[in-house]
């Protein structure tokens, strides 16, 4: 699947709208090419795709109308690594509860999404999130008006969620060379979750 032959893998982060530039940051520190990708033609010089967080809507729309959404939807079919944050998770959804009727997403995860499940703005907050095959305890996970996963179908595998019993709520998944968190690992200068990413490239087939 690698599409660049040098030994650091190009990592593209979609840079459309939302907060890109903190993935590239912490892209940079994990040993890998960093990219933005806003154009048809970069698509297809990368070797995995991170999907930050934003806003979803948005994101779609300036998907297609800078000509990247079918590219990007046509790769990942081709099984392009890709890591999803927050809006990025919404955009990674098979099916989106609560999304706006002319909203699209790429899909490729077999799941339903929730969009801005936990609350408005104000409802913004932190919490300790175990991640399985995170090591070193418990991540500092940021929610941002964030989803949650709804319901996960197929081979999903959950990586972690927050809260407890009856209220736990599913806010980081993997499926294959897809994974997806509710909340925004770029934000917080832990680079745990981008070292797991960049993990799972190294090793796609
Ligand atoms: N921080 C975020 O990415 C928020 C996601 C946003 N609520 C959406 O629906 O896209």
């Amino acid at each position: 699947m690698r599409v660049s032959p040098d030994a650091q893998p190009v990592i593209g982060v979609l840079a459309l709208q939302g907060d890109f530039r903190e993935h590239l940051a912490a892209l940079a520190e994990c040993d890998v090419i960093a990219r933005p990708v806003r154009r048809p033609g970069e698509v297809a010089e990368i070797d995995a795709l991170v999907i930050p967080g934003g806003e979803s809507t948005t994101m779609s729309k300036l998907a297609q109308e800078f000509e990247v959404f079918d590219p990007i939807a046509e790769r990942l079919r081709a099984g392009l690594p890709a890591y999803g944050t927050c809006a990025g998770m919404i955009m990674l959804a098979d099916e989106v509860l609560d999304g706006r009727p002319d909203q699209r997403s790429f899909g490729g995860l077999a799941l339903q999404v929730r969009r801005n499940a936990f609350g408005r703005q104000v409802d913004s907050f932190e919490s300790p999130v175990e991640i399985t095959g995170v090591e070193g305890g418990p991540v500092t996970a940021v929610f941002i008006r964030a989803p949650w996963v709804e319901k996960v179908n197929g081979d999903v595998e959950v990586l972690g969620q927050v809260g407890d019993g009856p209220d736990a709520r599913i806010v980081a998944v993997r499926q294959g060379n897809l994974l997806a968190t509710s909340f925004h690992p770029e934000l917080t200068g832990d680079l745990r979750l981008h070292r797991y990413f960049v993990d799972m490239v190294r090793s796609a087939v």
